[in-house]
């Protein structure tokens, strides 16, 4: 039975699924290295944003299949390491959207009334009413940095407390804008004229100390500022000098640079700052939510099936993997044939997306040719999530064309590889949505399923060629399933392919490439 790992405090709802098919054990609290001493036992790991997957924990976990973050963010975890090591990272994109918005909202209501310093003083035994006089947001301006799925719940409901809306994003439409209700401006006029920002953006190099002591000094002294989506897009010394000179009215923070928060000056600031331990993914509802959706991922993949999330593997999402799923196989397996007929090391490969093939998405169908034409040499090493690197690491130039006019079958996939040993190009379709069929080789027509176990010849067509073939296999004990000659053209050259039931015996090929006519000989499985 498999084995996951939960190293952080995971809904029960989550703990019920992977337990239906693995040992579960859940140890919270461990530090990097304590990961790391225990983790090569494991086949999953499970964590919320309180584990540090580091690149030694990844290293360590020589059985590690698949990463599952129950939330959102995955800067705890070294994603390009384990994109390396081909482990699946996935996270839950949606399931705390709802909890994390309504904290941010929670924020700026609460630090607009001072609800927090209000109920510190209250239950210290005082009524200070004139001293916690707040300011309403109502006909306030919104600043929204990153208009998303957390910063568009954030904006929607900003417009029905009756809120003007700014927005800024760059990846974001202004049509997508328009619909939310918020201009969309640059980040230097909406930190001049928002009376609330808040931040919504992932953590990266473009948002690392977004709001700085420059950012800070040009907003308005009555503006606060919200931070709910990840610590270090604030650089919290200087937002702490802001607050301390009147710069900014207020500010309230869930996420830190460092967590849990250290010797922090934000700690000595009182009325104008309210803290919260990274709770925005803290609620009932979003707990049950994204533990559900990454332990169902964690178990998929333990049995060999995709997952929904996978955030390394590019363009391989959920629905786009159902419609996807048959031309994936189709891909995969003519990249596995391709591979071993052309042999050697491989330079470069085509992919050709024919008729109704070329109106989806190709980079699945490309990262599937890939895995396929590298898995005879890498074997299981190879998967969705680092075929691309391999291939780019073993210098293999990736060409894509695309013809959707072609109206043979449903559309067909060719792909061409051309290696140290020459260059061969297999052609297939789907029959009936999902049934693989091979019909080119090399340019010959044929019309065969592939099978585990295959041998193509390249010979004359003459006489006597067929029978003799079939008499040296049958003296090796070679029990043949089909075989199918194509051919351009009458005596000419021509292509056979047998399926065999057993794999060809050590020798018999050097055999079948000396009967006369025979031109070449190559033993695939697949
Ligand atoms: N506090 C919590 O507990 C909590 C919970 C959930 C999510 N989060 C965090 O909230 C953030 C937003 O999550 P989401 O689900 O809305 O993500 P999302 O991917 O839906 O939205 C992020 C938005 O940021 C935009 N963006 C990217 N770079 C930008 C830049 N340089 N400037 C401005 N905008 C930029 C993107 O275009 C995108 O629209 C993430 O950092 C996530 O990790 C925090
Ligand atoms: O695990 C948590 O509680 C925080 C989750 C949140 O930061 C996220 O990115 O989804």
């Amino acid at each position: 039975m498999p084995k996951v790992l939960v190293s952080d405090s995971i809904d029960q709802a989550g703990l019920d699924i992977l337990s239906q098919v693995a040992q579960v054990d859940v140890k919270t609290g461990l530090s990097p290295d304590e990961l790391a001493a225990i983790i090569s036992d494991y086949d999953a790991l499970m964590i919320r944003s309180g584990t540090r997957v580091t690149k030694a924990v990844i290293e360590a976990g020589k059985q590690l299949k698949i990463i599952g973050r129950a939330g959102v963010g995955v800067d705890n975890v070294d994603v390009p390491m384990a994109t390396r090591r081909g482990i699946v990272v996935v996270n839950s994109p949606e399931g705390n959207t709802i909890a994390a918005a309504e904290h941010a909202l929670a924020m700026m209501l609460a630090l607009s009334r001072h609800i927090a310093a209000a109920d510190q003083s209250v239950k210290a035994g005082q009524w200070n009413r004139k001293q916690f006089t707040g300011v309403e947001v109502y006909k306030k301006t919104l600043g929204v940095v990153g208009l998303g799925k957390i910063g568009s719940h954030v904006a929607n409901v900003g417009r029905a407390l009756g809120m003007n809306l700014l927005a800024y994003d760059p990846f974001i439409s202004s049509e997508r804008a328009d619909q939310l209700g918020c201009r969309l401006v640059d980040l230097d006029l909406l930190l001049r004229e928002a009376d609330y920002v808040s931040l919504h953006v992932p953590k990266m190099p473009e948002t690392m100390h977004l709001i700085n002591e420059q950012t800070l000094a040009i907003m308005k002294p009555t503006a606060r500022l919200i931070n709910c989506s990840r610590g270090g897009v604030i650089d919290e010394i200087a937002l702490a000098n802001a607050l301390k000179q009147g710069q900014i009215a207020g500010a309230a923070l869930d996420v830190y640079e460092e967590e849990p928060l250290g010797n922090s000056p934000l700690k000595q600031l009182d009325k104008n700052v309210i803290l919260t331990p990274h709770l925005g993914a803290s609620t009932e509802e979003a707990q049950v939510n994204v533990a559900t959706d990454v332990a169902e991922q964690i178990r998929d993949v333990l049995l060999g099936l995709p997952a929904r999330s996978a955030v390394n593997i590019p363009g391989l999402r959920a629905e786009v993997l159902d419609k996807l799923r048959p031309y994936l196989q189709l891909s995969e397996t003519l990249g596995n044939l391709v591979g071993q007929l052309a042999g050697g090391r491989v330079e470069s490969l085509s992919v050709r997306l024919q008729g109704d093939i070329a109106n989806h998405d190709s980079q699945p169908i490309m990262i599937a040719a890939l895995k396929g034409l590298l898995s005879h040499a890498l074997q299981e090493r190879v998967n969705y999530v680092n075929a691309s690197i391999e291939a780019k690491e073993r210098g293999i130039h990736v060409v894509e064309t695309r013809d959707a006019a072609v109206k043979d079958y449903t559309g067909s996939l060719q792909l061409m590889a051309k290696g140290s040993l020459g260059e061969h190009s297999v052609t297939g379709v789907l029959l009936g949505g999902d049934e693989i069929r091979i019909t080119d080789i090399d340019e010959f027509p044929i019309n065969v399923p592939p099978t585990r176990y295959m041998l193509f010849t390249l010979h004359r067509d003459m006489p006597g060629i067929i029978g003799k073939i079939g008499s040296l296999l049958g003296s090796f004990n070679v029990n043949i399933a089909s075989m199918q000659v194509g051919r351009k053209i009458v005596r000419g050259d021509a292509v056979m392919v047998l399926s065999i039931d057993d794999p060809l015996p050590e020798g018999i090929l050097s055999e079948i490439t000396k009967v006369p006519g025979i031109r070449d000989a190559y033993t695939v499985s697949l």
